[in-house]
């Protein structure tokens, strides 16, 4: 950006609401969650619900005037402009020229949403309808591998956004009853990391004629997905010959020429869009096809329709009652204004076990920025450092921390009813109820801690009072689900997707773009020609710095000793055996 446009872009930090807040920022910390909790009024406008989604608020560090004043801010940053620039097609995503539309890809078919003029929603329906018949004869068999038996695996080749959502939504699923029940025979498996040991563990007592490979990538030129691809084009090829590509590989992706290229039959491609970013695509092609294949379309439609009932909501509803909104305000507050850069989500659900790793990717390369959308430096932090585990996992792992260490806002996400309900005659309650007490008791537990009062009251030795005070205080959001079905995976996940948009048009960056993932990618480039290079010609390592150059060429040594100085095709035998 050149100065002149530089010194016309007005950061949100140089306004008076954000100054406001920054004001108001003693009197909250002069205030403790024990006081706020007592607050009868404050509490019932703390507790929102959305069709069947119910979110708690009250354990948050702010009060009624602090939303008043978020909500000054959220006019000051033009968040509801902003919203209805993203439902309409605006290219929001500015420095990659794009819509950012992953809203229509859950739209009911007779909903318009338009992008460059054109209704979008009929093409997604196009693909949803192709994927309903193809997963409908990969699942009653009448589409067949090369020698005819039924496809019962599936392997699904993808990184970042291309897998993280998918494993997530089909983590959530497997246990579900009637998913799992749709799932019977079937078993989906996924293929990240270009680490081989991910290769073997993922092909690991799978055959090759009854194996099936999704080749998920948005570009189809992401290195670690194209090795993977390859690999298991090799491995599929030395068992059944070149031609059985064309029955046991399909690719979705949006990249339709590659993917041809590639050796995938066209028809066995499924498209998406470039105002589908990737961490934002699990509701294309890149989940909707594994997880129509594993659970059937029915089921994954129902998840669309969950994440699409909290897109209306979000589109329409009041700021003082939208769950993204509020919640994305009070992210920003913790974060910006109370200085808490962290956020652990910790779902009591272990169904819900890769929320954490996927709402990583999400919210940290979506808001993980250090210049305004107009490209001035920015002088405050944006993004917050996500990571989480299933609850009671968390709690004997890093929740000491949480308690007595460094202030980090938690996300509690608990259900009513277990998908798997145990209850053993004599135990007091059911394991269930035993996971919710938990969920239940943290958020108390980090918002009134425990004073050296009340330890003296209790007897404990004056020496251990200092090492037993919780000073609490701590924020937390409550959400609570009735259960863990299609349709409120798909809620909870438009609820994080548009949480994190909302922190992004708060902070005035570009939350769909990720120019900084690049840079390693360029640098790795350069390391592999050179590892060929030495390799293959006997090259010495030249052009890094001394770190890098010494490491190398003591990898390189040693590697070429076990790979020889030119290196015919690897491949662990076990995997090659008895493949048909
Ligand atoms: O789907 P692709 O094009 O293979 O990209 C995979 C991932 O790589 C990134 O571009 C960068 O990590 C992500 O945004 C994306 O989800």
């Amino acid at each position: 950006m050149d100065s002149e446009a530089a010194s016309k872009a007005v950061l949100i930090s140089n306004s008076e609401a954000w100054q406001d807040l920054k004001n108001h920022v003693t009197e909250i910390n002069n205030t403790h969650l024990r006081d706020l909790l007592s607050d009868e009024e404050r509490l019932k406008s703390f507790i929102i619900e959305h069709d069947g989604v119910v979110v708690d608020f009250s354990r948050q560090r702010a009060t009624k005037e602090t939303l008043t004043k978020l909500f000054s801010l959220a006019k000051e940053a033009k968040l509801k402009e902003k919203i209805d620039k993203l439902f309409a097609g605006d290219h929001i995503n500015a420095t990659e020229n794009r819509s950012v539309l992953h809203v229509a890809l859950r739209a009911p078919r007779d909903v318009v949403i338009t992008s460059e003029g054109k209704n979008v929603v009929p093409d997604v329906w196009n693909v949803l309808d192709k994927i309903k018949v193809f997963s409908n004869k990969i699942r009653e068999g009448s589409l067949v591998g090369a020698t005819g038996k039924p496809l019962t695996d599936v392997v699904a080749i993808g990184i970042g956004g291309s897998f993280l959502g998918p494993l997530f939504v089909h983590t959530a699923l497997k246990t579900e009853p009637k998913a799992s029940e749709l799932a019977k025979g079937r078993k989906l498996h996924f293929l990240a990391n270009v680490d081989p040991i991910d290769v073997v563990r993922a092909l690991d007592g799978l055959k090759q004629e009854t194996t099936l490979v999704v080749v998920v990538s948005k570009t189809f030129t992401t290195a670690e997905t194209m090795l993977n691809a390859r690999t298991l084009r090799t491995w599929i090829t030395a068992a059944l010959g070149q031609g059985a590509v064309s029955k046991h590989m399909v690719a979705v992706s949006t990249n339709l020429k590659l993917v041809k290229d590639f050796g995938i039959n066209p028809e066995n491609a499924f498209t998406f869009w470039d105002w589908v970013g990737g961490r934002y695509s699990v509701c294309s092609a890149v989940g909707v096809l594994p997880l129509s294949i594993q659970y059937g379309f029915d089921t994954v439609n129902r998840f669309l329709q969950g994440a699409w009932s909290v897109d209306e909501h979000f589109r329409t509803t009041p700021f003082d009652k939208n769950l993204p909104v509020l919640l994305g305000l009070l992210s920003v507050w913790n974060v910006t204004f109370l200085g808490f850069p962290a956020r652990a989500i910790l779902p009591y659900c272990q169904a819900l076990e890769k929320l954490a790793p996927h709402i990583q990717q999400v919210s940290m390369e979506s808001n993980g920025k250090g210049v305004s959308i107009e490209g001035v430096q920015l002088p405050y932090e944006t993004g917050e450092i996500d990571f989480g585990e299933p609850g009671t996992n968390g709690q004997h792992s890093f929740y000491q921390l949480i308690h007595q260490g460094r202030v980090i806002p938690c996300d509690f996400i608990g259900v009513i009813e277990s998908q798997q309900p145990i209850y053993l005659k004599g135990e007091v309650v059911s394991n269930h109820d035993e996971l919710m007490s938990n969920f239940f008791a943290q958020a108390d537990a980090l918002a009134y801690g425990k004073t050296s009062d009340e330890l003296r009251a209790e007897g404990v030795p004056e020496k251990l009072i200092p090492h037993k005070t919780f000073k609490g205080n701590r924020p937390s959001v409550s959400i609570l689900l009735k259960n863990v079905t299609p349709f409120t995976v798909g809620q909870l996940l438009a609820i994080y997707e548009h949480r994190v948009a909302v922190q992004g048009f708060l902070w005035g960056i570009n939350s769909f773009d990720q120019w900084g993932v690049e840079l390693g990618k360029v640098l790795a480039s350069r390391v592999r020609a050179q590892i060929n290079a030495s390799h293959t010609k006997g090259k010495a390592v030249e052009g890094f710095n001394y770190s890098t150059t010494t490491l190398l060429t003591r990898y390189l040594k040693e590697s070429i000793q076990v790979m020889g100085s030119e290196p015919d095709t690897i491949f662990p035998s076990h995997l090659l055996e008895d493949c048909t």
